[in-house]
Formats: structure tokens, C-alpha cells, sequence
């Protein structure tokens, strides 16, 4: 059983094909930028962040043996190969906001006359690497921005006794298979766990992909956390039910006003959570948080293979001839979300945009 969904050295990457979980746990070499893209289309790899650090060091792998004759070619190669990588799934930004920076780092690179296509290319390489470290240290970071926010509101808001534990509900899988380790909203359950204050976690099973019933839960196993697998359709009775203190989910893209994608479902928990009062919070790094569109509307939803809901595995489950939608993201209106939990702290979706923009200055 293993939670690491990436292994890289340089000049080899593997990934944990999340389409088998949780019955195999298989590795697959990622040789470069068309194995890249194609891990990341059909979901071998998912998650937002992963997707990016996937995808950028899949050009890392590719380019590691080549010779360039000039840091121009170089820099053609690389631009080229990173918008192509973008086009793999469109709704997750973090692939796009990765692809932008390490073109600007090939301009400046490209620029610099004081090194060579050689010093270029390995400066090149070590900044796709250095995401995965950085990832993992922001993932901690949010973990502990988010356990300390929920554990503060449930004190001034429930009344449940000081240094009480929490019940929390999730949605798909925001752990270590979809980012490169510990994870962003389920880094807010590591951390309320390493906190003693993780009383229970529901997660959803997230249909039609089910990343709650394979993946979220084959983490929480891993983890031994007091967990509960609920359908889908359970949450409305649950958060009636079960004293769930906060909902605490991933992002794919946060627009400039806070509206945010997610995977489809989140927006309907958010609703329910917000007619039986429960705070709903997004736990998101700055890397999937795309100031550049004002609001959910311009967000592009995108649209996966109906098979993906009619069949589970090679068993067909719905009636042949039936028309589907399969959107794999919805939008939660930033109404309805309480806080969007970052490595930088915890904002209220209407503080964002300002926030965010002192930080990027500093
Ligand atoms: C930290 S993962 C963010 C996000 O990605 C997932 O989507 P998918 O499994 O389709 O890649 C899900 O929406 C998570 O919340």
C-alpha cells in the first residue's frame, strides 16, 4: 500500500496509476511529454497540484538527455511542450499558472549571457524539481492554517467543550495521491489528527470517478483515522445527523471573487452545508488560485467520457442508449464558502484578491 503518487529522480518519473486503486498499487514510467499528457488525460494521475508537477517533470525527463544546439531552441522546446501539457484537462489551473512561470524562467534564462544552453537547461530542471518539495511544504502549511480556523470557529460557534475534537465531511481525494504528498483539504485532517482533535471523518465516494471510495478512503485506512465512507447522496442526511463541525474541500481553480471549481458534487454540498449552518471551507494553494478571471462564470467545466458514468470498470451500470452529462467539476458561489484555507492563511472569499496581491508584491 503506498501514498506516494510521484517518484522522480532525475531523468526518471513514475506515477501510482490511480485508476487501479485501490485493488493494485502499479507504478508507470512517464518517458516524457506524451506520456505526460496521456497519464494526466485519462486520470492515471489526478488531483490539481499533481497534475502540474506531473506534467512539468515530464518535460524534465524528456529534455534531461537531449543536446540543444542554442538556449533559443531550448526555450522553442520548452514553450511549445508546456502549452501542450496545459491542454491534458482544462479546468485544474495549476498546470497553466506552472507552465507560465517556467516559460518566464526560459525568457530570462534565454536572456542571461552570463550562462550557456547547458547552465540553462540544468536551471530548468532544477526549478521542475523544486515543485515537489515546495508542494509538500505547502501542503503542511495549509494543514495547519485550516486545523487552527476550524478548531477556532467550532469554539466560538458551537459550544462544545474547549479542546473538544471535531467532525469534518470531505469530497474526492485533495490527499497524497493527488497532490505530491500529505495533501491540501485532507491536510487539514492529517493535521487535526496530529492535532488529537480528528473525533471523525466522513468522505464522500465522489461518483462517477469515485475518488472518495478509492482514494480518499484508501488513505484514511492507510492513515488508521476514525473514518466513515457516506454516498453522495447521504451528505444532506449526514450534516443533519452526525454533528459534522465543518466541510473542508480541494480546488481545481479559485477565480479573483473566491467562486471555485471543484469536483462535481462540491457545489451541492455547499448548499447543504449552508442550510444546517455548517462553514464550509476551500483548501487551496496560491498555485490554484488564477486571479486573472473574475469569477466562476469563466471558469471552463470540463466534460469527461460517458462510459466513465455508465460502466464501473467493464460492468455496465446504466441502460445502453441513456444520454448522459458527465461534467467532472462544478462552481461553489463564493457565498457559500467561509474561508479558502491557503499555505499563507486563511481568507474570506471577498479578502482574496487583495490578499493575494500583497502577498505576490512582498
Ligand atoms: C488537491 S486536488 C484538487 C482537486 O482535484 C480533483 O479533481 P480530479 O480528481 O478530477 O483531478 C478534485 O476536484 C480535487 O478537489
Amino acid at each position: 500500500m503506498s501514498l506516494q503518487s510521484i517518484k522522480y529522480s532525475r531523468g526518471s518519473l513514475e506515477i501510482l496509476d490511480q485508476l487501479l486503486l485501490p485493488v493494485q498499487s502499479k507504478y508507470v514510467a512517464v518517458r516524457g511529454v506524451e506520456d505526460g499528457w496521456k497519464v494526466i488525460n485519462k486520470m492515471q494521475v489526478r488531483g490539481a497540484p499533481a497534475i502540474a508537477i506531473v506534467g512539468c517533470l515530464s518535460l524534465a525527463v524528456e529534455i534531461h538527455p537531449e543536446e540543444f544546439g542554442s538556449k533559443k531552441s531550448l526555450r522553442q522546446e520548452v514553450e511549445g511542450k508546456l502549452n501542450y501539457l496545459v491542454s491534458a484537462r482544462p479546468t485544474a489551473v495549476n498546470m497553466k499558472i506552472a507552465a507560465d512561470e517556467l516559460l518566464v524562467l526560459a525568457n530570462d534564462l534565454t536572456k542571461d549571457e552570463t550562462i550557456d544552453v547547458g547552465e540553462m537547461k540544468q536551471r530548468f530542471l532544477s526549478a521542475t524539481e523544486a515543485m515537489l518539495k515546495k508542494d509538500i511544504a505547502d501542503n503542511r502549511a495549509i494543514g495547519a492554517h485550516g486545523a487552527k480556523a476550524i478548531l477556532q470557529r467550532v469554539a466560538e460557534t458551537s459550544g462544545a467543550p474547549a479542546g473538544a475534537g471535531v467532525r469534518v465531511l470531505t469530497h474526492c481525494n485533495t490527499g497524497s495521491l493527488a497532490t505530491a504528498g500529505y495533501g491540501t483539504a485532507l491536510g487539514v485532517v492529517r493535521q487535526l489528527a496530529e492535532l488529537g482533535k480528528l473525533e471523525h471523518v466522513y468522505c464522500t465516494e465522489t461518483r462517477p470517478y469515485n475518488q472518495g471510495a478509492r482514494l480518499t478512503a484508501y488513505e484514511l485506512v492507510h492513515e488508521k483515522f476514525p473514518a466513515t465512507l457516506v454516498l453522495d447522496s447521504m451528505v444532506a442526511a449526514l450534516l443533519r445527523a452526525k454533528n459534522v463541525a465543518a466541510v473542508v474541500v480541494g480546488a481545481d481553480r479559485v477565480a479573483a471573487n473566491g467562486d471555485t471549481a471543484n469536483k462535481i458534487g462540491t457545489y451541492q454540498i455547499a448548499v447543504v452545508a449552508k442550510h444546517h449552518d455548517v462553514p464550509f471551507y476551500v483548501a487551496a494553494p496560491l498555485t490554484s488560485i488564477d486571479l486573472a478571471i473574475p469569477g466562476g462564470d469563466h471558469i471552463i467545466i470540463e466534460e469527461r467520457p460517458d462510459r466513465e458514468m455508465t460502466h464501473v470498470g467493464e460492468h455496465r451500470i446504466a441502460a445502453p442508449g441513456i444520454n448522459c452529462w458527465n461534467p467532472a467539476f462544478d462552481v461553489t458561489p463564493a457565498a457559500l464558502i467561509t474561508g479558502i484555507i491557503t499555505e499563507r492563511g486563511v481568507f474570506k472569499p471577498a479578502e482574496l484578491k487583495e490578499a493575494i496581491n500583497k502577498l505576490l508584491d512582498s
